[in-house]
């Protein structure tokens, strides 16, 4: 490792070890990330934090064991990253306000919850961003939407982009842009994932058995995704390749091309979009 490839970054506390929580401590984990002063992490349920225990580097606080945990794990430190589920951060950001330091930079990945609710909640000395990781994050394969609050610095900004770099790509947007982008990125495997099992349910109705299923399907997914990455051609180019004139290709995607994905997707992400606005009013 050199001194290029490491990301150092001060303490920080994360506030819900769910799965786009533990999937961000993934990356601050890494070998080649630093963090100065540990990381604290908290959770509800006594099971998830004594999962983290052992954990070098980490100290896992339950709420149901220790009221004061949250309070605990935001003092003293420099980043604290709020992964609890929309609906609590209001109620979580008026338990840890006063414990905060000043100066202290909140990072949000929570939908839909703007920057004016955290920055109406917290001290006007408190530096808040909104993020929006997607669950690739799990294996340094992210797409992080990052969007900076009225208070925050470019040294700010930097640092929670480093932060969000120790798990893939990150792309700076507006906050008026943020849910747009949580409708894509955001929820984007979820999309992916269901083409899959679609894709594999219609493998195992041709008589696949389920694990070859899997493989065909999960397979085809990878490459595909690989080649698109590798060979720098567009998806209609390498579509286009896989669909020989007059041959089989040509007829499944015409029973595709019937049901209009386009306008699915635009329906789809635009009922996400509305989603976001309501998690937005609470
Ligand atoms: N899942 C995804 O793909 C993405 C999620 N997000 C956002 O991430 C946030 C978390 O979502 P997700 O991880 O899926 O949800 P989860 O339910 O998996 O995680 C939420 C976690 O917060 C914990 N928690 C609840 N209350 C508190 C509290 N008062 N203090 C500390 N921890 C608490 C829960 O503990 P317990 O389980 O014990 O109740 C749980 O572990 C949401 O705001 C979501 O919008 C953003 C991008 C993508
Ligand atoms: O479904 C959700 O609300 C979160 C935000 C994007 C992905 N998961």
């Amino acid at each position: 490792m050199t001194l290029a490839d490491s990301t150092q970054l001060p303490s920080i506390a994360l506030l819900g070890a769910g799965s786009m929580g533990r999937a961000v401590l993934s990356g601050l984990l890494a070998p080649t990330v630093e963090v100065i002063g540990g990381i604290r992490v908290t959770n509800r349920s006594a099971a998830r934090a004594a999962e983290l225990a052992d954990t070098p580097g980490v100290t896992a606080f339950a709420t149901d064991d220790d009221p004061d945990a949250n309070r605990r794990a935001v003092a003293g430190a420099a980043v604290v990253i709020v992964a609890v589920k929309p609906a609590m951060v209001p109620d979580l950001l008026d338990e840890i306000a006063a414990s905060l330091e000043p100066g202290a930079i909140v990072v949000s990945v929570a939908a839909g919850v703007t920057v004016a609710t955290f920055e109406a909640h917290l001290p006007s000395t408190v530096s808040v961003l909104r993020s929006m990781p997607n669950t690739p994050a799990v294996v340094g394969r992210a797409v992080t939407g990052l969007s900076a609050g009225t208070r925050s610095s470019e040294a700010d900004l930097a640092l929670v982009r480093s932060l969000f770099e120790t798990v893939g790509t990150v792309v700076e947007v507006p906050e008026s842009q943020l849910d747009a982008l949580s409708t894509i990125s955001g929820s984007g495997p979820a999309y992916v994932f269901l083409l899959i099992e679609a894709l594999t349910a219609a493998a195992v109705e041709k008589g696949f058995t389920t694990e070859q299923a899997a493989e065909l399907v999960n397979g085809t997914f990878a490459g595909a995704s690989e080649l698109l990455v590798a060979s720098g051609k567009t998806p209609t180019e390498l579509r286009i390749q896989v669909t020989s004139p007059k041959g089989t290709t040509e007829r499944a995607l015409a029973v595709l091309q019937q049901a209009d994905l386009p306008a699915l997707f635009t329906k789809a992400t635009d009922a996400a979009l509305a989603r976001a606005k309501e998690l937005a009013a609470g």
